[in-house]
């Protein structure tokens, strides 16, 4: 299938700076994709490409298939929101809403108060503008909040109108930079529903940008990995938690950091580290009495449903292992034996690059 946005071997330079390097990205028609990254790892600079506020240095835009690379942002009808909302302040929701519609349906006279009364296109197109603005405020929960100016709504209620803005224009793709970085815990996961079901509703091509992998991993069908300006793995966020393509992946992904033990000591966990690092989630390490892995607890910290156990084994490799359930915790200077299920275990080369470990 022809995807509805996509970027082909970009490239985009700033002077001596190489902000993103080879990126090629697909966004499939009606698909929900993250980019995820830290921050400067090129995010930005993706979404300004493919929304067309910047040329790629070298590579392709398409957009159906067709080359857009030259073409202005506004030729692309791509909605792009902004971390920041950027509501007009002295004008209504209503208006706000109406903004984008009126500049691209109605001439500057058009726009004057009273023009309707003249001319009956003018009317017609009012109406039709008023129709969709508010169809996209009903599909927000909006419409109580229409006749409000931005300075009386919550951060929530301004993020919808930000929403309801770029959606009234029915664009070919939606991209939306850092969406939920405003916004307290619960109204997050909130808003992170909201968008799913804004996605399956309209049907949309979604691609945000994010640096939170739990935004990325709960809402997209595929997450797109950036690490200091190249994708690193592109894959449904189960694939990219059970079978990371690279440590680098690896190592980022999980709300806990991944324990790598290097080769050679890795053998004593599991054979296969004799020439591969190995990889064990915080989470899967477990106690055992006679476990293969030897180390001393170095700390612990409590965290409500679950306990952080830092450690060291007697290669010197620091560790992290995360206990949950309360009984017989050990303690700060204790020598506990460790193991984990194979099937846990992630083999990476000298390269980086995952390699199978066989039971
Ligand atoms: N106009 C510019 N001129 C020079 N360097 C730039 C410019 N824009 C971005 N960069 C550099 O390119 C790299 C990527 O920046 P970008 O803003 O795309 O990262 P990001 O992942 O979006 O970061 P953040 O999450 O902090 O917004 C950074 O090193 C940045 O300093």
């Amino acid at each position: 299938m022809t995807a509805a946005l996509a970027l082909d071997g970009v490239t985009k330079r700033f002077g001596d700076t190489t902000a993103i390097t080879d990126v090629s990205l697909a966004l499939g028609q009606g698909e929900f994709v993250a980019l995820l990254g830290a921050s400067g790892c090129g995010k930005s600079t993706t979404l300004r490409i493919l929304a067309g506020l910047d040329r790629p240095s070298e590579g392709q835009v398409l957009m159906q298939g067709r080359c857009v690379t030259r073409d202005s942002a506004a030729a692309r009808n791509i909605a792009l929101m902004f971390q920041s909302y950027a509501l007009y302040p002295h004008l209504s929701v209503y208006q706000n809403i109406a903004m984008p519609l009126r500049l691209r349906h109605l001439s500057v006279a058009g726009r004057l108060p009273g023009a309707a009364r003249f001319s009956g296109a003018v009317r017609r197109t009012r109406e039709d503008i008023d129709a969709q603005v508010r169809r996209v405020a009903a599909m927000l929960r909006l419409e109580p909040l229409l006749a409000r100016k931005p300075g009386q709504l919550s951060g929530g209620q301004q993020q919808r109108v930000a929403l309801a803005r770029a959606l009234v224009r029915k664009p070919a793709a939606f991209l939306l930079d850092e969406p939920l970085s405003n916004l307290d815990t619960q109204l997050r996961a909130d808003t992170r529903d909201e968008l799913r079901a804004l996605h399956r509703d309209t049907g949309h091509a979604f691609l945000i940008v994010t640096h939170d992998q739990s935004d990325a991993l709960s809402m997209a069908d595929r997450v797109a990995v950036m690490i200091a300006g190249r994708i690193e793995q592109i894959a449904t966020p189960q694939q990219l938690f059970h079978t990371p393509a690279t440590r680098a992946v690896a190592e980022f992904i999980g709300h806990h950091r991944m324990n790598i033990l290097p080769q050679g000591p890795a053998a004593a966990l599991h054979p296969a580290g004799k020439g591969l690092d190995l990889g064990v989630r915080p989470e899967d390490l477990r106690l055992q009495a006679d476990g293969p892995l030897q180390a001393v607890v170095r700390s612990r910290a409590f965290h409500g449903e679950e306990t952080i156990l830092s450690l060291q084994d007697d290669r010197g490799t620091a560790l992290r292992m995360v206990l949950r359930g309360g009984s017989a915790l050990p303690l700060p200077g204790d020598s506990v034996r460790l193991t984990a299920p194979p099937e846990a275990l992630h083999g990476f080369d000298a390269c980086g690059l995952r390699q199978q470990v066989l039971s």
